[in-house]
């Protein structure tokens, strides 16, 4: 096969090639579709893949004789790997077409088609939609006889899908035991995708693992292709340790009307349906009448997209009449009664310009990818993260390669991927450097962490300026107006060594730096007396401790009442709070132990740091710390709100799903799900009295 420059565009083609670039179009769609689809490893990002079918299209649509039924424009991508059993779909899984434009042209687009294929005259009311977001997981249909999961199956080409039951039974959130009434055959289908924080922690944990030396470990591109991974992962266990989640959206085969199965009249209605059935509907599902609706909503969305807890790359409109779906019915790949209209990629090639190392609050050495500027997710990325060494040796980036770009919600931006095939130069790879670019003392990298971390303490000014941000900022002490741009400046002039001489800034050493007019000045200095008035988690989080989050702040504040009583702690008093395993006790007593760090408290109380300190909670006995409990059903005497209480007062956790992390599940009179879930994982199932046992 010729190697055509897919990424740069060439110039018009003579007609004779036309039929030659399509050939080649469909080809390379089709080895990327194979990437992504069956190894679930796509080797470009999803907006590439997206140009080159949208060409082809565009291509066959001028040429309508060169089409043929394989192309990729006229199937479902997908197929079904052997080491699956094959699935035969009672109701094809089909695709939707896509709008990608950004403007509201997408919507105007879908809503003219429909009009039109309805007849409908411009005096005739707006068609009623419902739209939802596109989740960017992967399909599933989920069977049910007699109320009961019987099988789960993935899109396939979307007549053969592969049967993934086992892995599927996995998900908390996808019943396994329907309530009583819904009819004899069910089939819903939705997406089954995984969070942004459980493909963080995921990545995190994967990279530790990679870090120790485990062999055959990786960490994914995205939350879509780590939800697919696990879905089709040969080993339930290991499927079982990917977090996955679920939204219901559809149906595919249920029983008839004409034998006692349901009737619904529209896809709204169905929907409220499936969740009073128990299955996760997504709450953003909303009805729209005409085009302006949908546009209005398509913003709406777009604008909270980055704070929603999961990706998606777009929103769906579907015609809310069932009666009019059916009389729209489909074409070859996708119903006509359906439309995805995007967002702009979260994914963009963009090439290495260089690679930098930054140095953090407490020393740690990150290399960053400086980029050629390139619009994604939504705004223009020119660094992206590499995280440590082993993953940047592990993607092997350098400098002028062409890489994939991932920025999705507020997560910091990263390197994906090297397109290896693009690499033309002959730069070296990357190697961490031993001394810090900073303050040039030596990084070194503990055996068993992952980061190369500058010995420099507070002589390295990074960590320095780092430090004051962090206790700076809104979630700690909150220094309005005190941003990066001044610390740097403060720090850099030797204004400020540590973290009490920000106090001790008068209004001339401010005033006196460059660009600061006498009036901001005077505003930092009244947002740094407002700051001193805090809370007791909001210092102690503010005083960068390794390892101690806002969480976990909060929880010791909680727990000992006062900052002395913290500093005092040892180890074993320190586990005693909830949260709080051997690696923070340890980090929180050497933060202490150093005399520097208590003189840094003892000078900031003196100069007028202050926040109400509270009495110790209850110091009793916690024969339950440690562990996680799951309630279901009804107890016998205790609410849920009084058994939830008792729990959380003995030191144990509530948590509202089952998974092979609960201690136990405490099930009352018509326990679901979670009891079933339970026994099948093996977790010890008590009754209230055995709750009460446990607690003494
Ligand atoms: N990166 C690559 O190399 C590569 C290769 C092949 C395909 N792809 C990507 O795959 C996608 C195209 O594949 P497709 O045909 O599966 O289409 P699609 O994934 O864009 O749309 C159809 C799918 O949307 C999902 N969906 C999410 N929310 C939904 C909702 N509320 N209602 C209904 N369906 C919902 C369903 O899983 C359904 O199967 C594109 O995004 C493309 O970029 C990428
Ligand atoms: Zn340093």
């Amino acid at each position: 096969m010729a190697t055509l420059d897919l990424f740069s565009s060439e110039p018009a083609a003579p007609d004779s090639s036309f039929h030659e670039r399509l050939l080649y179009l469909r080809e390379e769609l089709h080895r990327l579709g194979h990437a992504y689809y069956v190894l679930d490893a796509p080797l470009v990002p999803d907006a590439e893949y997206d140009r080159l079918f949208q060409e082809l299209q565009e291509l066959e649509a001028a040429h309508p004789e060169w089409v043929t039924p394989d192309s990729p424009t006229q199937r479902v991508g997908g197929q079904v790997l052997d080491a699956f059993t094959s699935v035969r779909h009672a109701v094809p899984m089909l695709s939707i077409r896509t709008e990608t434009d950004t403007e509201s042209t997408g919507a105007l687009a879908f809503d003219t088609r429909v009009r039109k294929e309805l007849e409908l005259s411009e005096s005739d009311a707006p068609v009623e939609y419902v739209a939802e977001l596109k989740f960017d997981g992967l399909a599933m249909n989920l069977r049910y006889e007699q109320g009961v999961l019987v099988q789960a199956a993935t899109r396939g080409d979307g007549e053969y899908g592969e049967d993934v039951t086992q892995n599927i039974r996995t998900i908390g959130q996808i019943p396994l035991r329907l309530p009583a009434g819904v009819p004899a055959v069910l089939e819903v289908r939705g997406e089954v995708y995984m969070r942004r924080d459980d493909f963080e922690a995921l990545n995190e944990r994967q990279r530790a693992r990679i870090a120790a030396g485990e062999k055959g470990e990786k960490t994914f591109v995205n939350p879509r292709n780590a939800a697919a991974g696990a879905v089709r992962q040969l080993d339930p266990g290991i499927a079982a340790q990917r977090p996955l989640s679920f939204f219901a959206y559809g149906l595919g085969e249920v029983t008839p009307a004409s034998e006692g199965g349901p009737v619904f009249g529209t896809h709204y209605a169905m929907l409220q349906t499936l969740k009073s059935w128990g299955f996760p509907v997504a709450a953003q599902v909303k009805i729209a009448r005409g085009a302006p609706e949908l546009i209005a909503y398509h913003q709406r969305i777009g604008v909270g997209r980055d704070s929603l807890p999961f990706d998606i790359d777009g929103v769906v409109y579907k015609v809310n009449s069932l009666a009019l779906q059916q009389r729209l019915g489909f074409v070859t790949r996708e119903p006509r009664w359906a439309v995805a209209h995007k967002y702009p990629a979260q994914e963009q090639l963009t090439t290495v310009l260089a690679i930098d190392v930054q140095v953090g609050r407490t020393g740690k050495l990150t290399p960053v990818a400086k980029l050629a500027p390139v619009f994604v997710g939504g705004v223009t990325v020119t660094n992206a993260t590499l995280h440590n060494e082993d993953e940047a040796r592990r993607k092997d980036v350098r400098v002028g390669d062409t890489v994939i770009v991932r920025r999705a919600g507020d997560v910091i931006p990263e390197v994906v991927s090297v397109l290896l095939e693009k690499r033309a130069g002959e730069a070296p790879p990357f190697t961490m450097p031993r001394i810090c670019p900073v303050c040039q003392s030596a990084a070194v990298r503990e055996e068993g962490e992952a980061d190369y971390r500058c010995t420099g303490g507070l002589f390295c000014s990074a960590q320095r300026k780092q430090a004051i941000l962090h206790f700076a900022q809104r979630r700690a002490v909150e220094v309005e107006g005190l941003g990066d741009k001044l610390v740097e400046q403060l720090v850099d002039a030797n204004v400020i060594r540590n973290l009490p001489d920000l106090y001790r800034l008068g209004l001339s050493a401010l005033a006196s730096l460059d660009r600061m007019a006498d009036k901001s000045a005077q505003n930092i200095v009244d947002a740094l007396e407002k700051s001193k008035q805090t809370t007791l988690p909001r210092f102690l989080f503010g005083l960068g401790i390794r390892h101690v989050g806002e969480a976990t702040a909060k929880e010791l504040a909680r727990h000992f009442g006062t900052l002395d009583a913290i500093m005092d702690a040892d180890e074993e008093a320190l586990l005693a709070v909830s949260d709080v395993g051997p690696i923070v006790a340890q980090s929180i007593r050497t933060f202490f132990d150093q005399a520097h760090n208590r003189e840094v408290v003892e000078q900031l109380r003196a100069c007028g740091v202050t926040w109400p300190e509270g009495a110790p909670a209850d110091a009793g006995p916690k024969p339950l710390a440690g562990k996680t409990l799951v309630l279901t059903g009804t107890l016998p005497t205790l609410g849920r709100d009084a058994a939830k209480d008792l729990i959380e007062a003995a030191g144990g956790k509530v948590s509202g799903s089952v998974s092979k992390k609960t201690h136990y599940v405490v099930a009352g009179a018509e326990a679901g799900s979670k009891l079933d879930k339970a026994n099948e994982l093996g977790v010890p199932v008590l009754d209230e009295a055995g709750l009460l046992e446990l607690l003494k």
